[in-house]
């Protein structure tokens, strides 16, 4: 059958182009529980389903290794992403989820594909809309075999898992754009250690530059400005709390954190996750800073395997000035040996990414919501108050 584009995607209930104004706001398709599909769907011969424990150092490393070997690359092919086996636990083990929602194809015990979800409760353009979803993630079929439209089974597949769970909405993000996007934005990079970027060819030297001259220009102080700026503990978690979900109701896109999910995403894991809290006098806590460790392999580079990115995560600025806030977050990643710190035009970034230097990026990354038009057709990158890793 004639490969039109987005074949799949035309099927599925995104609204497209020509029907964008006449969809009400709000589910595109109405589930029906009693009619859910209660098997699997078919594979082809010698594939199997399987649920992946990533608590099992086995099965964690079929999945580490499938992803490090196949999963996303920049626009160049140069870097691949690497996600480490505790960041994926990090990721994909929150508070709350179901253990089939972690989805393996294997093909002779060898895995082969893949597909993730995690719920959330998603906050859509207001406080009445809170909407219990999936948040779909690491999507990735063996580069061997990408012609069997294995894809489309496996975000039929989990789907369907979420639907029998009386859940009928999913979100998402990709660097690709498929039908559509709800809202488009843009990454940053400020380098830390600009040789090395200049080495695995992330950074490159225009005539006028040299290596000394762009180390001047990115060089950071030794520590941090803020007063009472440290690590993150539990001690700080209500407050944390407070401050994030205070923070995030500014948004149009938005999840509200309890307690127990802060904990499971902010309390610090030696490389996954670096939170910073700046506490004043009397112990209250009236910022914190965050970024995440998502190193990519250097596909082909003579000296170097990889490069270490931090990725900015979620920032609350409520006393000190964000740019003075997230200078100091410059600074710690560089003393933790990050070579780039990356960021997206999403939240309140733009109001430090030219000030601290960030160069844009070459792609984008486009945000989706699966069965549900929202009010306005877009949402511009500031009103965007997620994250997905
Ligand atoms: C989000 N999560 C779903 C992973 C994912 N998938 N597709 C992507 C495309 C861009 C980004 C991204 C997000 C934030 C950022 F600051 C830089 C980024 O990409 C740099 C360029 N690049 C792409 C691949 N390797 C390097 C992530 C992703």
């Amino acid at each position: 059958k004639l490969n039109k584009p987005h074949q799949f995607w035309q099927t599925q209930p995104m609204p497209n182009i020509n029907e964008m104004d006449k969809l009400l706001p709000g589910p595109i398709q109405q589930g029906v529980l009693a009619e859910v599909r209660k098997d699997p769907l078919n594979l082809i011969d010698k594939f199997e389903w399987f649920n992946v424990d990533l608590r099992n150092e086995e099965q964690a490393q079929q999945v580490y290794t499938l992803l490090k070997e196949n999963y996303v690359e920049d626009d160049d092919n140069m870097f691949r992403f690497d996600y480490s086996i505790d960041f994926l636990r990090w990721a994909l083990l929150p508070p709350g989820q179901y253990s089939d929602w972690l989805i393996g194809v294997r093909v002779n015990q060898k895995l082969v594909g893949f597909i993730t979800g995690i719920p959330v409760t998603l906050y859509i353009e207001n406080e009445q809309n809170k909407i219990k979803m999936t948040e779909i993630n690491f999507l990735c079929v063996h580069k061997k075999i990408r012609a069997n439209r294995l894809a489309p089974v496996l975000i039929k597949e989990i789907t369907r898992r979420v639907h029998i769970k009386n859940m009928w909405q999913a979100v998402y993000t990709a660097g690709i754009v498929v039908p559509t996007p709800i809202s488009q934005t843009r990454y940053y990079h400020r380098s830390l250690n600009a040789k090395k970027l200049i080495e695995v060819g992330f950074s490159s030297l225009s005539a006028r530059q040299t290596i000394s001259r762009q180390q001047k220009l990115y060089k950071l102080p030794e520590e941090p400005k803020t007063p009472g700026l440290r690590p993150m503990k539990k001690k700080d978690v209500a407050q944390v709390t407070k401050l994030l979900n205070d923070y995030l109701k500014n948004f149009k896109l938005y999840f509200k954190y309890s307690e127990e999910e802060v904990k499971h995403w902010f309390l610090p894991r030696k490389d996954v996750i670096s939170t910073y809290v700046v506490e004043k006098e009397q112990g209250v806590v009236t910022d914190f800073l965050s970024f995440y460790n998502l190193p990519s392999q250097v596909i082909k580079n003579p000296k170097h395997t990889h490069l270490r990115a931090a990725y900015s995560y979620y920032n609350v600025a409520t006393q000190t000035p964000i740019v003075q806030l997230m200078y100091d977050a410059l600074i710690l990643a560089k003393n933790e040996g990050y070579d780039v710190f990356n960021a997206l035009d999403i939240m309140d970034n733009d109001k430090f990414l030219k000030e601290l230097m960030f160069c844009p990026g070459d792609g984008q990354l486009n945000y989706y919501l699966y069965n549900w038009k929202l009010e306005s057709n877009m949402l511009k990158p500031e009103e965007i108050g997620i994250v997905l890793v």
